[in-house]
C-alpha cells in the first residue's frame, strides 16, 4: 500500500539525517565534550551488579563528578560502558533499564563484567537510538500487512479508505465536574466503534476530560486500556491523574520525574511488592553463589577445573531460567490485573507488554506525535482515541526533506481532516482573560473559544489592560545572528525596563502583596540566554527574580503563568522572520498567560506575515498597542 511505503521512505530519510547529525556530534569529540553535550557520563563508579533475565547482567553505576550537567541517558536508550584505556576495544553495549538522579542501571548481554572494568576510568556513552527507528519501521510494515485483512479495519479508517462508525444506542453519561462540551467528548468516545478525537485548545481541560473518559470506558467495556503519549512527562502526568481516580495503573518504563507516587505505579515497584518475589530473590541468591564458586576456577586452569567451572555456570543458568519463568509469571499477573497500562509510544513495545492486545488505545498529546511512532500502539488495538491540538507545536523533525514531504503532518491532523464527525472541540477554556484568548481563537479555532466566566475578566489589577503589543519599530534594536540562532540585546534590555515598570505599578496598586508568577519566553535560544543573563543583573531591582522563568516557547507548551512576556527578537531591514513564520509556535506562546500578555517586537519586520499584521491590528483595536519610543520617553 503506497500510504505506508511513502511513510517508510520518509522514516528512512529521517533516520539517516538523525544518524548523520549524531555522528557529526559524537565522532570527533572527546569524552569531556560529549559529557558537556549530555551524551556521556564520565567518570562513573560501579555500585553493584545483578543477574537479570535471559543471561543478562545489570550493572548499577553512579556518576561521580559533573553531576549537574543535563544529559540524555534515559530509560530505554542504548548505551555503552567503556574504559578510558582503550575506549575502542574495551567497550560493551547495553540498554539503560533505570535512571534516577546520578545513578543508572545498564543491562548488558554478558555473564560477567569484563576484566578491563577493574582498571582504568569507566564511562557510559549514549549510542544512536536505532531501536526506536526499528520499532517504528516494523510497525509501519505490520500496519501495511494488516490493511489488506479483515482485522485491518482501523487501519483502513485511519488511512481514509473507510469511515468510522458510532453506536447510537450507547446511553449517554452525565459526569459531575465536566462542562457540556467535555461531556459530549466523553460520550463521543464511549459511542465510537473505532475512532474519536478530542481537540483540546489551550487550557480547555483536555486532560480532565480524558481521565473521565478513560474511567467511563473501563466501566462500560470492562477491558484493559492502553494510554500512551509521545513524552515521558506527559505519560507521568496522566498516570498520576488516573491513579488518583482509583484506577489500577501500570506505568511501563521509567518515569521522567522522581516521585514516590509515580514510582509506585511502575512495574519494578509493583514486582518488588509481589508475593512471589521472595522466591525470585532466593533463586537469584542461589544462582549467584554458583557463579561465585565458578569464578574461583580461573579460565587457564587444567581440564578438570574447566569442567568444574562450566558445570557450576550451567547450574547458575538453570536457576536463572527458573527466575525468568517466575518473573514472567509475576509480570503477567500484574498486567492481567491492571486496568490501564501507560507508556510512551515506543514504550508500548517494551518486552513486558509487547504482545498484549487492547480493545481501546488512547493517544494523548497526539499533535506532537510522529506518525510512524503512533502506529506502534495502533496495531495492537481496535479503537483509538486521539487527544491533542494540531494547532500547537508539531513534533520535531530532523530531516527538512522528510518534513516537507509530509512527516511533520501528524496522524491527528490527518484524522481531523478525514473524519470531522469523530472530532469534538473543547470550546471553553479555564486559563486566559478573554482579551488574551481572542486573537488565537480567531486565527486557530474559528472564533469558537470561550473564556469560562471565572477567568474571562481576570486581570492583574483594576484598570490594567490584559494585553500589550509593545512596538520597537524605529528604535534601532537590531537583531544579531548567532550561529543558527538569533538574539536582540537591546530588545532584551528594553523588555526588562518594561517589566520593572509593571512591577512598580503593581506595588503602588497592591502594596506588598506577593507579585504574580511571571515567565519570559522567546522563540530563539540565544535570546533566552541573554534574557537569563539580564535577569540576573536585574535581580537587585526585582526581589522575586528567582521565581521568574525564562525559556524557549517550545519548552513552555502545556504551562501557564499570570504574566507572560514574549521577546520576538527579530528586527531587520530584509524583512526576514525565519521560523517565526511557524504560527503554531506563536499560538503556544500567546496562550500561556492568565492575566497579562506582553508581546515585544518590531512591527515593521513582523508585519511581513499576515498573522502578525493581524495580531497588531487586533492589539490596536483593543487599545493594547504601545510604542516603545513613547514608553522610553516616559
Ligand atoms: N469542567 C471544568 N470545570 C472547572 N474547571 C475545569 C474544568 N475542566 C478543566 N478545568 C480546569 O482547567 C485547567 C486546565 O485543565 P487540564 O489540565 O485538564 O487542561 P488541558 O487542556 O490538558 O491543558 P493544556 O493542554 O493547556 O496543558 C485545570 O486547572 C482544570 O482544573
Amino acid at each position: 500500500m503506497s500510504y505506508f511505503n511513502h511513510l517508510l521512505e520518509l522514516l528512512r530519510q529521517e533516520r539517516e539525517e538523525d544518524k548523520q547529525s549524531w555522528l557529526r556530534l559524537t565522532a570527533s569529540s572527546s569524552a569531556a565534550e560529549r559529557r558537556a553535550n549530555g551524551l556521556t557520563w564520565y567518570p562513573v563508579a560501579i555500585r553493584g551488579t545483578e543477574m537479570s533475565r535471559g543471561d543478562y547482567l545489570t550493572v548499577e553505576v553512579e556518576r561521580t563528578t559533573h553531576q549537574d550537567i543535563t544529559h540524555q541517558l534515559r530509560f530505554g536508550v542504548s548505551a555503552v560502558l567503556f574504559s578510558n584505556h582503550d575506549p575502542q576495544q574495551d567497550r560493551i553495549e547495553g540498554t539503560v533499564t533505570f535512571q534516577g538522579g546520578n545513578r543508572l542501571k545498564l543491562t548488558l548481554r554478558t555473564d560477567e563484567l569484563p576484566e578491563w572494568a577493574d582498571n582504568g576510568k569507566l564511562g557510559i556513552d549514549l549510542l544512536f537510538d536505532d531501536n526506536s527507528y526499528d520499532e517504528m519501521q516494523q510497525a509501519l510494515k505490520q500496519a501495511m500487512a494488516l490493511a489488506d485483512k479483515p482485522e485491518g479495519h482501523l487501519v483502513k479508517i485511519l488511512t481514509g479508505e473507510k469511515k468510522p462508525t458510532f453506536d447510537t444506542t450507547t446511553p449517554p453519561v452525565t459526569l459531575p465536574g465536566l462542562n457540556t462540551v467535555q461531556q459530549e467528548a466523553v460520550n463521543r468516545i464511549l459511542s465510537a466503534n473505532e475512532l474519536a478525537i478530542v481537540h483540546g485548545p489551550p487550557g480547555t481541560g483536555k486532560t480532565t476530560t480524558l481521565v473521565q473518559a478513560i474511567k467511563a470506558l473501563i466501566k462500560k467495556d470492562q477491558q484493559k486500556i492502553l494510554v500512551v503519549a509521545p513524552s515521558n512527562t506527559a505519560v507521568d502526568l496522566l498516570s498520576e491523574k488516573l491513579a488518583d481516580e482509583g484506577l489500577n495503573v501500570l506505568r511501563v518504563g521509567n518515569p521522567a520525574r522522581v516521585s514516590e507516587r509515580l514510582s509506585a505505579l511502575t512495574l519494578d515497584s509493583k514486582m518488588s511488592e509481589h508475593a512471589s518475589m521472595k522466591e525470585v530473590k532466593r533463586l537469584k541468591k542461589q544462582a549467584s553463589e554458583f557463579k561465585n564458586m565458578a569464578h574461583k576456577y580461573k579460565r587457564n586452569f587444567g581440564k578438570a577445573e574447566r569442567e568444574q567451572r562450566k558445570a557450576l555456570f550451567d547450574e547458575a543458568h538453570k536457576i536463572m531460567k527458573e527466575v525468568d519463568k517466575t518473573e514472567q509469571y509475576i509480570t503477567d499477573d500484574l498486567i492481567a490485573k491492571a486496568q490501564v497500562i501507560t507508556a510512551t509510544l515506543v514504550g508500548a513495545n517494551h518486552y513486558t507488554v509487547r504482545n498484549v492486545r487492547y480493545h481501546t488505545l488512547v493517544i494523548d498529546e497526539a499533535g506532537q506525535a510522529l506518525e510512524p511512532a503512533c502506529w506502534i500502539p495502533i496495531i495492537k488495538a481496535q479503537k483509538v482515541i486521539f487527544a491533542g491540538d494540531h494547532c500547537q507545536l508539531p513534533p520535531t523533525i530532523k530531516s527538512p526533506d522528510a518534513a516537507r514531504q509530509g512527516l511533520s503532518n501528524t496522524l491527528l491532523e490527518k484524522s481531523v481532516a478525514l473524519h470531522p464527525e469523530a472530532v469534538v472541540l473543547l470550546e471553553e477554556q479555564y486559563r486566559m482573560n478573554e482579551m488574551i484568548m481572542g486573537y488565537a481563537s480567531s486565527v486557530f479555532y474559528e472564533n469558537k473559544l470561550k473564556a469560562h466566566h471565572t477567568v474571562a475578566a481576570r486581570r492583574l489589577f483594576a484598570d490594567d489592560v490584559p494585553l500589550a503589543f509593545v512596538d520597537t519599530a524605529g528604535c534601532g534594536f537590531d537583531e544579531k545572528a548567532e550561529g543558527t540562532s538569533t538574539s536582540n540585546p537591546e530588545e532584551a534590555s528594553f523588555l526588562f525596563r518594561h517589566l520593572l515598570q509593571l512591577v512598580a505599578t503593581w506595588k503602588t496598586q497592591q502594596g506588598n502583596n506577593p507579585f504574580p508568577e511571571i515567565a519570559i519566553i522567546s522563540p530563539y535560544k540565544q535570546q533566552v540566554y541573554l534574557l537569563q543573563e539580564q535577569l540576573q543583573h536585574a535581580a537587585e531591582l526585582l526581589p522575586h527574580a528567582a521565581s521568574i522563568s525564562v525559556n524557549t516557547i517550545d519548552s513552555f507548551q502545556g504551562q501557564e503563568r499570570d504574566v507572560v512576556y514574549i521577546s520576538m527578537t527579530r528586527s531587520n531591514a530584509d524583512n526576514n522572520i525565519g521560523f517565526l513564520s511557524d504560527i503554531r509556535r506563536m499560538n503556544v506562546a500567546m496562550t500561556r498567560a492568565r492575566k497579562k500578555l506582553v508581546v515585544v517586537g518590531d512591527s515593521a519586520t513582523l508585519s511581513q506575515l499576515p498573522f502578525y499584521a493581524g495580531f497588531i491590528a487586533y492589539a490596536e483595536a483593543q487599545n493594547a498597542y504601545q510604542s516603545a519610543w513613547e514608553f522610553m520617553d516616559l
